[in-house]
């Protein structure tokens, strides 16, 4: 097996697994505490991923929000943020992107053998492009890079699509899941993870590490067991 980071997904979700609206259009699903604990968790990795759908959807910057978090960093020798990750097999990442212009900090957009040079000679004035995988990003070999970056431990913050791509890939440790009290509905609203689903025999089990009651809902905290 290749070499790769810690890797843990933090998620909030609706009561009935929503991540956001049909549409696509973010929800306040956190409370002030969960956003906090959020906060917290990326001040600890060296890396904070995300999809290039959640990019385009919600344009987050995924800075460290804490001026005490931002501090201890710094005098522990690290820059205030993580580095920010975009999965982005096209190099669609607009370069206006916060991720691309808010605070300090590496920014790494991973991209595909398929995306056009021109995109690419265009992000590498932002941000450090690494290439894994023909079509889509070749996560699994992704991961090996990021390990050999020195990247140890990496957070993903969703979205539906990329949580399914690392899951099913089996490049997962933990899961934070954040159960807020809503219900969003709609069989086209993005869940916690999308994706072509696992056949059966293969679905995923998972520990439970951790449960506590948080704003107004329920933080659980899970291992991902290895394949029997
Ligand atoms: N509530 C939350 O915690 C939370 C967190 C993040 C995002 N979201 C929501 O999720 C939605 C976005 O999710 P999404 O599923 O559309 O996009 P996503 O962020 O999961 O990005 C998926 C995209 O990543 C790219 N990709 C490249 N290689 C891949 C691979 N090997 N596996 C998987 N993806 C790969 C593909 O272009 C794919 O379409 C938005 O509505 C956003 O608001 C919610
Ligand atoms: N943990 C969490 N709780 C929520 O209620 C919610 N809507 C999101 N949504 C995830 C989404 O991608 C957000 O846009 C980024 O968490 C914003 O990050 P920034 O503030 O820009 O750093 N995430």
């Amino acid at each position: 097996m290749t070499e790769r980071p810690f890797v843990f997904i933090n998620s909030a979700m609706s009561a009935d697994g929503k991540i956001s609206t049909k549409e696509r259009k973010q929800v306040r699903i956190s409370g002030r505490k969960d956003f906090d604990r959020m906060d917290s968790l990326r001040a600890s990795s060296d890396a904070i991923m995300v999809g290039i759908g959640t990019v385009l959807a919600d344009d987050p910057s995924l800075t460290v929000k804490s001026q005490g978090r931002k501090l201890e960093r710094k005098q522990a020798g690290l820059e205030e943020n993580p580095a920010r990750i975009v999965v982005d097999s096209k190099a669609r990442t607009p370069l206006d992107a916060d991720i691309l212009i808010k605070g300090e900090g590496m920014r790494i957009v991973l991209v595909s053998r398929s995306a056009p040079a021109d995109r690419i000679e265009k992000l590498r004035e932002k941000a450090t492009v690494v290439c894994a995988g023909d079509d889509e990003v070749d996560l699994a070999a992704a991961m090996g890079k990021l390990k050999a970056m020195g990247m140890k431990r990496l957070m993903v913050e969703g979205g539906a699509t990329l949580n399914w791509g690392m899951l099913s890939a089996g490049l997962v440790d933990e899961i934070y899941t954040f159960i807020g009290n809503l219900v969003i509905g709609g069989r086209t609203a993005p869940t916690f993870v999308d994706g072509d689903g696992f056949p059966e025999k293969e679905i995923l089990k998972l520990d439970l590490l951790g449960a506590e009651r948080m704003d107004e809902g329920i933080l659980c905290r899970w291992k991902v067991l290895p394949e029997p």
